[in-house]
């Protein structure tokens, strides 16, 4: 019950009393349920009761954790039934994510004063408790071990995407799924930072950047590495060990205390003094758990401060339309005196 009290304890400092969550990654935090997308958790001063239907009778009571009551209920039988509950009080919901069609649902069936709330829940999620660390640390462990498996796979005449699809299988026979579309750009696709992989043939002389997580019972790895196949050429050369030395420093860099802004500038800076301040198109990371993309955020102008049992990706990267690219990408935590790495695939030194 420890993460509902945060929750109660957070609604009370906002002047609320409950909390309608309907954010599936909060709903999977918050109440242990595995299909989260078909379940909403409403928190109040007395009970947290996750709802789903019929469909997860059993699963959800398998997954519960302790102290929260599961209801069986078509969804708008479950909000009717909460109707008498929630009864004058002030609700949170979580505005990023419910939909203005069933604010209306609830509007038509809830006596309360509505109140959106942003980042309440996903401020708890910032900091990784034990059991999410391991499995963050184990998704990452299979992606290493399936990218090591693929690597000797990644060469001339073979297509983008037959190497997307031989990781996507290695992870799924370990039981994974993948975090994310595969990214696979290999040569002049190379310039896409999300170039997912593409029928087109790796050719002798590229750099392949290789994109991809595992998602393993709910939470994700996140880790880029670019390979070269054959002799790229020596300008792809140079912006490899430019973008090798940002991501390097940055990783260097964390420690909790640190601005996100500030690491961000950390690898922005060293590509910049190498002429590829342009060619840095994205942000230099951000927070990993049960979503891919969460918080923290590494960026220019973010507010964000790093503390122990955050995640982060540092990932570096330069792209030249009509040349090619290179991204490199690990996954750091962030520990109580400076960093551990997760992802643990050897990097290139071209
Ligand atoms: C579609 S998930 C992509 C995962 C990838 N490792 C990633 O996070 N990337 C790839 C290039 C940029 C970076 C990204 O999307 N960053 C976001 C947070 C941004 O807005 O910069």
């Amino acid at each position: 019950m420890e993460k509902i009290e945060q929750v109660r304890a957070a609604l009370a400092r906002r002047g609320l009393q409950a909390l309608w969550v309907s954010d599936p990654a909060n709903v999977r935090y918050l109440s242990g349920f595995t299909h989260p997308d078909d379940g909403r958790l409403l928190v109040t001063p007395g009970a947290a009761v996750l709802y789903t239907d019929g469909r997860y009778t059993v699963q959800a009571q398998e997954d519960a954790l302790p102290g929260i009551e599961v209801v069986i209920a078509r969804p708008m039988e479950a909000v009717e039934g909460a109707a008498g509950t929630v009864a004058g009080m002030k609700l949170g919901i979580e505005g990023a994510h419910l939909t203005v069609s069933a604010l209306e649902r609830l509007r038509e069936r809830w006596q309360v004063q509505f109140h959106p709330v942003e980042g309440l829940v996903e401020e708890l999620r910032l900091h990784k408790a034990e059991d999410e660390l391991a499995g963050i640390r184990a998704a990452q462990d299979l992606a290493d071990r399936v990218f090591a498996e693929v690597r000797p796979q990644i060469q001339a005449g073979v297509r983008e995407l037959d190497i997307a699809i031989a990781l996507e299988q290695g992870l799924r026979q370990a039981g994974a799924t993948p975090a994310f579309d595969v990214i696979v750009a290999s040569g002049v696709r190379g310039a896409l930072p999300h170039g997912t992989a593409s029928d087109k043939v790796i050719e002798d002389g590229d750099l392949v950047t290789v994109d991809f997580g595992a998602n393993l019972n709910g939470y994700n790895s996140d880790m880029t590495r670019t390979v070269a196949v054959g002799q790229p050429s020596d300008e792809l050369r140079r912006i490899y060990s430019a973008v090798l030395e940002a991501e390097e420093a940055a990783v260097r860099a964390v420690r909790p205390g640190l601005k996100a802004a500030e690491l961000d500038a950390v690898a922005r800076d060293i590509l910049a003094g190498h002429g590829l301040a342009e060619a840095f198109a994205h942000s230099l990371g951000h927070g990993v758990g049960l979503v891919v993309h969460e918080g923290p955020r590494l960026a220019q102008g973010s507010e964000d401060v790093l503390k122990p049992g955050m995640v982060i990706t540092i990932e570096p990267g330069a792209y030249l339309p009509g040349l090619g690219g290179v991204r490199i990408e690990d996954l750091v935590l962030v520990t109580e005196d400076g960093y551990e790495v997760l992802s643990h695939s050897p990097k290139e030194t071209l």
